[in-house]
C-alpha cells in the first residue's frame, strides 16, 4: 500500500467522519438504528419468522455485525469486512421483492423514531435503497440463471 494511498484512505475517513458529525449521526445514532430497527423486523409478521429462522438464538453477534457494518459505511472505519451478499443469497428460497419493500419502510420508520436530523435520514435511506437495490437485482433478475 502506497503512501499516497493510506494518505487518502485518512483523508477520507476525516471527510466522512465530518460529514457524518454535520448531519449530527453519532456512535450512538448507529447503536439506537440497528437495536431499534430490527426490534421491528422480529416483530413483524412477515420479516420475522425469515430471521428466526436463520439467526435463531443468536442475535447479539448479529446486531454487532449490523452495528459495524453501518459505521463503516457512515464513518468510513473499516470496522466491517463481511460480504454481505453470500448472506442474502442462502435465503433466496424465502425471500421476494415485497421483503425487501417491508424492510426499506420499517428502516424509514425507525429513522423518524430515533430523532435522526433529516440530513441522516436521508443519507441512510440512500444508502439502503441502493444496497436493497442491488441484492434484488442478484437475486431477482440475475441475467446467469
Ligand atoms: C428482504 C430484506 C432482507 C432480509 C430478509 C435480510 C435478512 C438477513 C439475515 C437473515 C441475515 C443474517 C444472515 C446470517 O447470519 O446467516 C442478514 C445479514 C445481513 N444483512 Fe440483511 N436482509 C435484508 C435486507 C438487507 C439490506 C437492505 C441490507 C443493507 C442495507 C442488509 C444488510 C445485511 C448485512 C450487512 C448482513 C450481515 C452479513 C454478514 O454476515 O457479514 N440486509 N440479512
Amino acid at each position: 500500500m502506497s503512501a499516497n494511498y493510506s494518505l487518502r484512505a485518512t483523508e477520507a475517513r476525516e471527510a466522512a467522519r465530518a460529514e457524518a458529525a454535520a448531519m449530527g449521526i453519532t456512535a450512538r445514532t448507529v447503536s439506537d438504528l440497528v437495536d431499534t430497527f430490527y426490534g421491528h423486523v422480529r416483530a413483524d409478521a412477515d420479516l420475522g419468522p425469515i430471521f428466526e429462522k436463520a439467526i435463531g438464538d443468536t442475535w447479539e453477534p448479529h446486531l454487532d455485525t449490523m452495528k459495524r457494518f453501518w459505521s463503516a459505511i457512515v464513518f468510513h472505519d473499516g470496522g466491517y469486512s463481511g460480504r454481505p451478499m453470500p448472506a442474502h443469497v442462502k435465503l433466496k428460497p424465502d425471500i421476494a421483492p415485497e421483503h425487501f419493500a417491508r424492510w426499506l419502510g420499517l428502516f424509514e420508520q425507525t429513522l423518524d423514531e430515533i430523532g435522526a436530523s433529516e440530513a441522516a435520514k436521508a443519507a441512510f435511506l440512500d444508502r439502503a435503497n441502493r444496497i436493497a437495490k442491488s441484492f434484488q437485482l442478484q437475486l431477482f433478475y440475475s441475467p446467469y440463471e
